[in-house]
C-alpha cells in the first residue's frame, strides 16, 4: 500500500467519529484532505463543519459543506486531524502546514481530538520532525534568542520557514520558526515553556491537550489507539 492509500483507509474510518446532525472541527494537510473528500460523501447527514486553514476551508466548500466560523459554535464533538509525529501516549508535532494555531484553537474547543495518521508517523520521541512556533513576525529575533536560552541540546538550530524563496506567512499574517534537532523528553513541559515567551502565538506540540484517539494505518489494516 502506498502513503496515500493509508492516509486514505485512516480518512475513511475516521467517518465513524462523525456525529449526525453535528458541526465537526477539520484540520489541514494532506490526510485531512482525504478526510474532507470522504465526509463529502455523508455532508448532508452533518450540519457543516468548522475549518482549520483557509486551504481546508475552501476544500471543504468546494465539496458544498457549509463552513462556519469557530465564533458561531459553541460545542464540537470531534476535531479531526493529521500529525507529524505521534506518540504513543498521544502527544503530537503539528503544524508541518503551517496552520498550528487555528488547529489549537479548533481541536480546544472539540470534545475528542482524533489524529488520523499513516504509521510513520509514529514515534518514541518527538523531536525529528522540526517543531514548529508561530511568531509575531516583529519578535522573529527575541523569540529566537528566548529559545536558545532554553538550552534545547548540542544539535538544536531554529530556521525561519520560508516557502517560494520568501517567509512564510501563516493565515493569521505571522511567521514560523523551526526548531530542528530535538530529543523531546518531556513535552508538555517544553510546550509550557515555549508559550510562555512573549512574542510567541503557538507552538506546534499537541501535548498538554494531546488526541483523545489516533487511527493509525499501516498495511496490515487500520489500528486504533485510545489514549
Ligand atoms: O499539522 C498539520 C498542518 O499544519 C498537519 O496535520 C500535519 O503537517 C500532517 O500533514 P499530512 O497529513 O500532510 O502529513
Amino acid at each position: 500500500m502506498t502513503q496515500d492509500e493509508l492516509k486514505q483507509a485512516v480518512a475513511r474510518e475516521a467517518i465513524k467519529y462523525v456525529v449526525d446532525g453535528e458541526i465537526v472541527g477539520v484540520g489541514t494537510g494532506s490526510t485531512a484532505n482525504f478526510f474532507i473528500d470522504e465526509l463529502a460523501k455523508i455532508k448532508d447527514s452533518i450540519k457543516g463543519a468548522v475549518a482549520s486553514s483557509e486551504a481546508t476551508a475552501e476544500r471543504l466548500r468546494g465539496h458544498g459543506i457549509d463552513v462556519f466560523e469557530l465564533n458561531q459554535v459553541a460545542r464540537m464533538s470531534v476535531y479531526i486531524d493529521g500529525a507529524d509525529e505521534i506518540t504513543a501516549q498521544g502527544a503530537m508535532i503539528k503544524g508541518g502546514g503551517g496552520a498550528l494555531t487555528r488547529e489549537k484553537i479548533v481541536a480546544s474547543v472539540a470534545e475528542k481530538f482524533i489524529c488520523i495518521a499513516d504509521a510513520s508517523k509514529l514515534v518514541k520521541t518527538l523531536g525529528k520532525f522540526p517543531l514548529p512556533v508561530e511568531v509575531i513576525p516583529m519578535a522573529q529575533s527575541a523569540v529566537a534568542r528566548q529559545l536558545m536560552k532554553l538550552n534545547l541540546g548540542p544539535d538544536c538550530e531554529i530556521e525561519l520557514r520560508f516557502k517560494d524563496g520568501k517567509p512564510f506567512i501563516t493565515d493569521n499574517g505571522c511567521i514560523i520558526l523551526d526548531i530542528i534537532g530535538l530529543k523531546i523528553a518531556d513535552p508538555v513541559a517544553l510546550e509550557a515553556q515555549i508559550n510562555q515567551i512573549t512574542g510567541v502565538v503557538s507552538v506546534g506540540l499537541f501535548a498538554k491537550q494531546g488526541a483523545n484517539v489516533c487511527l493509525l494505518g499501516a498495511p496490515d489494516g487500520v489500528k486504533t489507539m485510545n489514549f
